[in-house]
């Protein structure tokens, strides 16, 4: 079967400085993909790249077998109204209201039809859990409630892509679950194919169907969640148990392995 997103053989640098040495993966229709790594490996680079927001100085990006990737302005646009991208900092505007907010991508798609526009925002906000919230101000929301509204921003065009650049960054454990599995349901709810970016290893564990790590420009590893936690490779292990992911094997609760070693480790510390 054709897969939804084909990333075949991407390079891409900035100065001298090569950040993409040929990564390829593929994303099957309505999975949900991962894309880790260390700070500065590339991975939104990446994501712009599937949104034709960047071209790459070598390979390609298709989208559901058409090419983004060097397409005239107008193909990409019309393949970028079939995805919805939520930045980093899922910045909202803070002058426009909930509904006004969501209903931006519409407005920019020429959609001026008011009864139109309220179903849709009613609907997007539904899907989030926020129905009835559009006149609302950014300022007096949560940081999980704008979370929500910038999710429900990018699935209002009703896109068959999403791609979420850190989506969780900033909040507490809480609210990250929720808006986790808030992303995980849109997927498989809808059958939407996703690609997370994320340095939150409890939710990408719990939420991925794929796991694509990358290291050094490259493509290191591909698995499932499951066989990530089981890997002996010393290297994604040292990602996983380094200082940032040390908690999240805890919280995760997925493997005994890992819960083990903290467990003896804060034994030993105790003893000290
Ligand atoms: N437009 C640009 N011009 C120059 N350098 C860039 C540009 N965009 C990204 N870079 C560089 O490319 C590298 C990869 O950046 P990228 O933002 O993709 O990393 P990342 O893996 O998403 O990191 P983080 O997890 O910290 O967000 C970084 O060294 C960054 O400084």
């Amino acid at each position: 079967m054709q897969p939804f997103i084909r990333v075949h053989q991407l390079r891409q640098s900035f100065g001298t400085q090569k950040v993409l040495k040929g990564v390829s993966f593929d994303v099957g229709k309505g999975e949900l993909m991962a894309l880790i790594g260390g700070s500065g490996a590339g991975k939104s680079v990446i994501l712009k790249h599937l949104d034709g927001l960047m071209d790459p100085l070598d390979g390609y990006v298709e989208i559901d077998g058409r090419r983004i990737s060097g397409a005239p302005e107008k193909i990409r646009k019309q393949i970028r109204s079939n995805i919805g991208f939520m930045f980093q900092q899922g910045a909202l505007f803070d002058s426009l209201s909930v509904g006004e907010n969501v209903a931006f991508p519409l407005r920019e798609a020429g959609i001026r039809d008011e009864n139109e526009l309220d179903t849709r925002i009613s609907a997007a906000l539904d899907s989030v859990g926020l129905l009835g919230q559009q006149e609302k101000m950014p300022a007096s929301l949560s940081g999980g409630m704008i979370k929500r509204v910038a999710v429900a921003r990018a699935i209002i065009t009703t896109p068959e892509c999403l791609l979420y650049d850190e989506p969780t960054a900033g909040l507490d454990p809480i609210v990250t679950d929720s808006i986790s599995f808030l992303i995980r349901q849109i997927c498989k709810d809808k059958g939407i194919t996703t690609v997370i970016v994320s340095h939150d290893m409890p939710s990408v564990i719990r939420i991925a169907d794929k796991i694509v790590y990358l290291r050094n420009g490259e493509v290191y590893w591909t698995g499932t969640p499951e066989e990530l936690l089981h890997s002996k490779d010393e290297i994604l292990q040292k990602f996983l148990y380094g200082d940032s992911g040390e908690n999240w094997a805890a919280l995760s609760g997925k493997n005994e392995n890992f819960q083990r070693v903290l467990l003896e480790r804060a034994e030993r510390e105790r003893k000290q």
